[in-house]
């Protein structure tokens, strides 16, 4: 049995979270925070099934009094370094979904996390977009031109998405580099999109949209076009359950769910 903190657990995600581990034989909910209805049982709030915690808004404290395997955390850039420190600190396993976390974030993470510490760290959990993802490095290693449109709901915070960033990384990694670039003229600023690792990401933000993208990549006489959709939240939750059940298999810190499976 994996005893949970849902952290972040009112959030669009967090509360797919919690109706996972409601719904999951080997998983028991033990804490449930977040910023709002401190003091209400999480079990009226959200009308499970059988889980039960009442809503706390310290994660350290609510650390202190429950007995937590592990903390699944879908906050907010702005909270989730302090979060994952509060974690690691307390000597609990923590599966990190929430997004912002730059490269030197992720380097502060593996200074602070000792060798007691897991931490599994991925900016996308859906299986299809990990496909995606490994999709596209293999492309980009017959063509090397691309550009990644990356497309989500308009209540997200950061931009480009997580998924954008780790997809320009592995891209990358297989690119061969250009030489003489073309100086391209920019009449308005950003409509090249942003740029990572050498490639140029765009962000749309809209009402009705979920979490999209399209990596597009050219060559003479063609394109291909590598496409994944999430068209609700529930895509992420397999990834979510497989992250907390490898947990007992890693160690130290791990990056992208690409790592925890067979590809
Ligand atoms: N890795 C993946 O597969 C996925 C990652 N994400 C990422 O997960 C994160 C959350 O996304 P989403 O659920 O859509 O966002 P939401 O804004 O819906 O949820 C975030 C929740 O965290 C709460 N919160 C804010 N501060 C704290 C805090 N200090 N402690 C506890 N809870 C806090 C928010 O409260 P309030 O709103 O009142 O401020 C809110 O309820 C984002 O970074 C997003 O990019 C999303 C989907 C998939
Ligand atoms: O905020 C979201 O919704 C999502 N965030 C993650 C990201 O930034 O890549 C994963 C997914 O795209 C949904």
């Amino acid at each position: 049995m994996k005893n949970i903190v849902v952290s972040g657990a009112l959030g669009k995600m967090g509360q797919e979270v919690v109706k996972l581990v409601d719904r999951t034989d080997n998983f028991k909910l033990v804490g449930a925070v977040d910023v709002a209805k401190v003091g209400e049982d999480i079990k009226e709030v959200l009308n499970l099934e059988q889980a039960s915690a009442e809503i706390t808004n310290d994660l350290g404290e609510t650390l202190e009094q429950v007995e937590a395997d592990a903390v699944v955390d879908f906050t907010t850039p702005q909270v989730v370094m302090g979060n994952i420190k509060t974690v690691c600190e307390a000597g609990v396993d923590i599966v990190v979904g929430t997004t912002g976390i730059t490269e030197a974030d992720l380097n502060k993470v593996k200074e602070f996390a000792d060798e007691n510490n897991k931490v599994i760290i991925a900016p996308n959990f859906a299986i299809g977009a990990i496909l995606m993802m490994e999709f596209s490095k293999k492309a980009a290693k017959f063509l090397d031109d691309v550009e990644i449109i990356e497309q989500h709901h308009d209540g997200k915070l950061d931009a480009p998405s997580g998924t954008a960033i780790k997809t320009a990384e592995l891209i990358q990694e297989n690119l061969t580099p250009k030489e003489d670039e073309r100086e391209e003229i920019e009449k308005l600023e950003g409509a090249r999109g942003a740029e990572q690792d050498g490639i140029n990401i765009h962000s749309v933000r809209l009402p009705g949209l979920v979490a999209h993208q399209e990596v597009l990549f050219g060559g003479e006489g063609q394109t291909l076009k590598l496409r994944h959709d999430s068209i609700n939240r529930r895509s992420f939750m397999p990834g979510v359950a497989l992250a907390i059940n490898k947990l007992d298999e890693i160690d130290g810190v791990v990056y992208g769910l690409d790592n925890l499976i067979e590809l």
